[in-house]
């Protein structure tokens, strides 16, 4: 069942649409991660589902109601903000338990649903806490347990890892994604970041200029980007144009083939690195650059015409910095971008 249904949601600032007439649905229990880059409009999504930013048109319906005029702690949505804005004074407990005083709920019935919280977000016994004695991750989860506090039937979460590190947002993504679907939480949440949308997210959304790009599943998106914005945003760069005949293309890097059935003439094409194959005879490239990435060596290569090219091969078999090389082009890797 739909939860939240945006239709033709549109704000203005000035003669600007920041969100420009988005359509959206959310469905009950679905995680779905609004993508974009830095003004966008992500943001401001957001503020509108939580009644904190007037539209300029369209509506927001929340289980089939108009939100129009319904204030933000009447929408049954929960936030959780960028940086994550706990109350300084109040320890852990108290921080958790604000929403459910704001609900009116009796003193004496929140302390249990405080400590069961603190205990799902990995956090048992920290009531007591003082919020200046935790670290940046634990903040996070304290953040969490007070969004969540309230059992909110939205849950919205604008940048939720975005201070940590690294290796604590990776951990805490995994963390996230089993407890929302252990608590079949509804949720949409808003990040630049690709990795953390593509492993939290049951549908992710793209969004252009205040509008959307692209929406599906990760997979979808993945193996097929919508177009070259959405290609690069996602950190494809090997796009190339290309004059489409037959099984193959002619591009500035020779000949590339295509998925059976591409309509001929000029197309932009896609090669993920995964498809840049080292061989014996081929394009000939120069190394540019090579970077370890745990699974895999990233390569840069200049080819002798066309735009530079990245690759991926082994440790093993990854060429040296100067290098000559000739690759190939597998075709399963190769995407011929829409429009
Ligand atoms: N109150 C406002 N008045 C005027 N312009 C605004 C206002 N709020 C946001 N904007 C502009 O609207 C655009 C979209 O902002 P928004 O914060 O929604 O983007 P975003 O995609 O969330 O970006 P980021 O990733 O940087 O947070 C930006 O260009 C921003 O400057």
């Amino acid at each position: 069942m739909t939860l939240l249904r945006l239709e033709g949601v549109t704000v203005r600032f000035g003669d600007r649409a920041v969100v420009d007439a988005v359509d959206l649905e959310v469905a009950e229990h679905e995680t779905v991660c609004v993508l974009g880059p830095s003004g966008s409009g992500k943001s401001t999504l957001l503020r509108v589902v939580a009644g904190l930013q007037q539209v300029s048109a369209g509506r927001v319906l929340l289980g089939g109601a108009d939100q129009a005029g319904v204030p933000v702690h009447r929408r049954g949505v929960g936030l959780m903000f960028q940086d994550h804005q706990l109350f300084p004074h109040r320890d852990v407990g108290g921080n958790v338990s604000f929403g459910l005083r704001v609900q009116g709920t009796p003193k004496g019935a929140y302390g249990g649903r405080v400590a069961e919280l603190l205990e799902l977000v990995g956090l048992p016994g920290a009531q007591r806490r003082a919020v200046s004695s935790l670290s940046g991750g634990e903040q996070q989860r304290v953040a969490l347990a007070r969004a969540l506090a309230p059992s909110p039937r939205l849950l919205m979460l604008d940048e939720p890892l975005g201070q940590l590190d690294r290796g604590l947002r990776e951990r805490l993504v995994v963390e996230l994604q089993g407890l929302f679907s252990r608590l079949g939480t509804t949720v949409l949440a808003v990040t630049h970041d690709q990795g953390e949308a593509f492993a939290l997210a049951d549908r992710v959304v793209v969004m252009r200029d205040g509008r959307i790009a692209q929406a599906g599943t990760p997979l979808e998106v993945w193996q097929r980007p919508a177009s070259e914005f959405v290609a690069r945003f996602l950190g494809f760069e090997n796009v190339v144009p290309g004059t489409v005949a037959g099984t193959a293309a002619a591009t500035a890097w020779g000949r590339v083939p295509v998925p059976a059935g591409t309509p001929e003439g000029e197309r932009r094409l896609l090669v993920r690195p995964a498809g840049v194959v080292l061989c014996e005879a081929g394009l000939g490239c120069v190394v540019e650059s090579r970077t370890f990435r745990g699974t895999h060596v990233a390569l840069r290569l200049r080819p002798a015409s066309g735009p530079v090219l990245e690759a991926e091969c082994e440790l093993a078999t990854a060429p040296a910095v100067g290098d000559r090389v000739a690759v190939a082009f597998s075709p399963s890797q190769v995407v011929v971008l829409p429009g």
